[in-house]
């Protein structure tokens, strides 16, 4: 059986679930998917670096509290990501970048991407930053390597929200997106609406995995500015840059209006959208509204979005499914090396070939 080695760079929560999943169950997703995972490096900024190319034992790895996760001692460990040193040089298959998201400037995980693509390994990532800021040139140099850049979990968790738009709407032409595509914000104006104060929903929401790790990104429209950006640079053939799209948070909607809106079937939410023209121009923003209750965003509860896709052929097509969590967004990393294989499986430098040749000769 064929094998992906891995290098995960950063290892909190997302990276960690994708670390349980192959931990608990790999051996079925092995006998399903016709190729095995293993993880060869992991690079975190408080952990450090952890690097066996016979494969890292997980379990000791999953088993430690994660503030209290230390790579230095270890054989093969360091105190140090060195994560440019990692990712350049460790013979990994695949990169897995989930640190942190920077709406700014996508740094560092956008030298994480670059430096991956340069040394011709496919990337996943679920980091919003490199996919809104710099898609374009990183699939360009991603084709250029001859391998792949992959990021469904970059909006809407493991909802598969982008390849659906590519491979399911062939034939459509998509005029315009409404959406809700933050899991945080839309939460908390849930837990606003029956009492919670906003602090406190805050809190929740971090404890549940799907805040940002700074989730003023979060409530003030920076995470949801990034998504549209995407979903407008993809689907609607944009090419937007941050300034291009207006952006207001819900940080300015008390409990009070939240709960006098409900009262009257009204529901606010942070919705995101994009507006294709006929020249071809795109229009974008994040702003709150208040929804009535027959809008198809209206009822899209806690940290569930949804995309409303309007359409020539078939009006509006709603798709929604989970949109923060950790399981649900370490699915995504798995559903972009299923979408590596699936395109380079049948390379003759495919990584499931050489190990299978090498077997062979074994
Ligand atoms: N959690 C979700 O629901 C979700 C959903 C979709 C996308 N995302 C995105 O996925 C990424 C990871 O999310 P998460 O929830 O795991 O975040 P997290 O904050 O739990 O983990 C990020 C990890 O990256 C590490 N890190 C930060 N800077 C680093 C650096 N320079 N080098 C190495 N490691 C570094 C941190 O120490 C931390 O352990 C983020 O970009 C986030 O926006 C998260
Ligand atoms: N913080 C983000 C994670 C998913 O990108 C959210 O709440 O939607």
């Amino acid at each position: 059986m064929g094998r992906y080695d891995l290098a995960l760079i950063g290892f909190g929560g997302v990276n960690r679930a994708l670390a349980e999943l192959i931990s608990q169950s790999g051996d079925r997703l092995a006998g399903e998917l016709g190729f095995a995972l293993r993880v060869v490096a992991i690079t975190d900024l408080r952990a450090g670096s952890l690097v066996d190319t016979d494969g890292i034992d997980l379990t000791p790895l999953l088993a430690a509290e994660p503030g209290e996760l230390s790579f230095a001692g270890l054989a093969g460990g360091s105190a140090d990501p060195r994560n440019e040193w990692v990712i350049r040089e460790v013979p990994a298959d695949i990169v897995v970048e989930a640190t942190f998201t920077n709406p700014s400037d996508g740094e560092p995980a956008l030298s994480h991407v670059r430096w991956a693509l340069e040394s011709g390994k496919h990337v996943c990532t679920t980091n919003k930053g490199p996919v809104a800021l710099a898609g374009r040139a990183l699939k360009r140099l991603a084709a250029e390597r001859g391998v792949s850049f992959e990021f469904e979990g970059s909006v809407l968790s493991g909802t598969p929200i982008l390849r659906t738009a590519e491979r399911m709407f062939g034939g459509l032409e998509i005029t315009g997106v409404q959406s809700i595509m933050n899991g945080t914000s839309n939460y908390i104006l849930g837990r606003l609406e029956v009492g919670i104060e906003l602090s406190a929903a805050i809190a929740e929401a971090q404890e549940l995995g799907y805040a940002e790790a700074d989730p003023t990104a979060d409530i003030e429209g920076h995470d949801v500015q990034l998504k549209v950006m995407i979903l407008a640079n993809e689907v609607l053939g944009a090419d937007l840059r941050r300034e291009d799209v207006f952006r207001e948070g819900i940080s300015a909607i008390t409990p009070h209006e939240v709960r006098d809106a409900a009262s009257k079937g009204l529901r606010w939410k942070l919705v995101g959208s994009a507006t294709r023209h006929e020249d071809g121009s795109v229009d974008a923003r994040v702003a709150p509204l208040a929804l009535p209750a027959d809008h198809p965003l209206a009822g899209i509860s806690g940290p569930v979005n949804a995309v409303a896709f309007h359409t020539d052929l078939l009006g509006t097509v709603t798709v929604c499914g989970p949109g923060a969590g950790r399981v649900e967004t370490a699915y995504a990393l798995l559903s972009d090396i299923i979408a590596i294989h699936q395109r380079h499986a049948d390379d003759e430098t495919a990584p499931v070939r050489r190990v299978l040749q090498e077997t062979h000769r074994v």
